[in-house]
């Protein structure tokens, strides 16, 4: 997968040189390039905002860098990802529809936004995917690019050493996680449940299942909402 971010603060993306998306840029899985925006403005301040039409607080990124840029990163196969907290909210589905394009081109928006017009213009000719973290305001894009290009390498062919961790994992199934346990048996007087202990796989995998129902069921009541009810056995449509 080919990934372009675009940034006025390129350095934010150090961390990706780091642990697992460190080694699939290495191994070639995941071919990642940082843009500094300043490269396409021409002015000596290397000016990338101005104050917004019709007032208000705070500065506009301006698009005359933008298209400049985009034009120069994208290609016939790109989809434009534009992090904002007036995007679709991004979840694992998406992350999952996200990582099967070949190119991805991420847009890090500062200040109060990106010109409109950018966007508008780069949907005339390229897939444009604008998506939210969550309900919370940032100072801009770069760490929710870190957030959705880790959600999206982690689905990747040959990235994680065990593919099962895909499957049992928190949303992959519409249900959240059992609780895991490791050693030492017994902690601060905390102990395993019996049950993982039993060496019984269709009692344990019964057990994990019961607790990620539930877990889901008190913790994520939306997601409970939309579990597909022809996934539960008769025992539990009683729940
Ligand atoms: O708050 C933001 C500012 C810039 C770019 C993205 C965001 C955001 C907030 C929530 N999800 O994305």
């Amino acid at each position: 997968m080919k990934v372009d971010i675009i940034s006025i603060f390129p350095d934010y993306f150090a961390p990706l040189d780091l642990s697992l998306i460190g080694k699939a840029r290495t191994t070639g899985t995941l071919n990642l390039s940082v843009h500094d925006l300043r490269t396409w403005t021409h002015d000596v301040h290397r000016t990338v905002d101005d104050s917004p039409y019709g007032g208000g607080p705070g500065m506009v990124m301006r698009p005359e860098p933008w298209g400049q840029a985009l034009d120069a990163v994208g290609s016939p196969g790109a989809t434009l990802v534009v992090p904002s907290p007036v995007g679709k909210p991004f979840t694992q589905a998406g992350a999952h529809e996200l990582a099967g394009l070949d190119h991805l081109v991420f847009a890090c928006g500062r200040y109060e936004g990106i010109d409109q017009r950018v966007i508008d213009e780069a949907a005339d000719r390229m897939p444009v995917r604008e998506v939210s973290l969550g309900d919370y305001v940032l100072f801009g894009g770069e760490v929710a690019v870190i957030v959705i290009l880790e959600a999206i390498t982690r689905l990747l062919p040959g990235v994680l050493g065990n593919a099962d961790s895909l499957t049992e994992e928190s949303h992959a199934a519409g249900l959240l996680e059992a609780p895991v346990y490791t050693k030492p048996v017994s902690w601060r007087d905390r102990e395993v449940p019996d049950v993982l202990r039993s060496g019984d796989h269709g009692r344990i995998a019964r057990w994990r299942r019961d607790q990620s129902m539930l877990r889901t069921l008190t913790r994520r009541p939306d997601m409970w909402a939309d579990y597909p009810p022809e996934n539960l056995d008769k025992k539990d449509r009683k729940a």
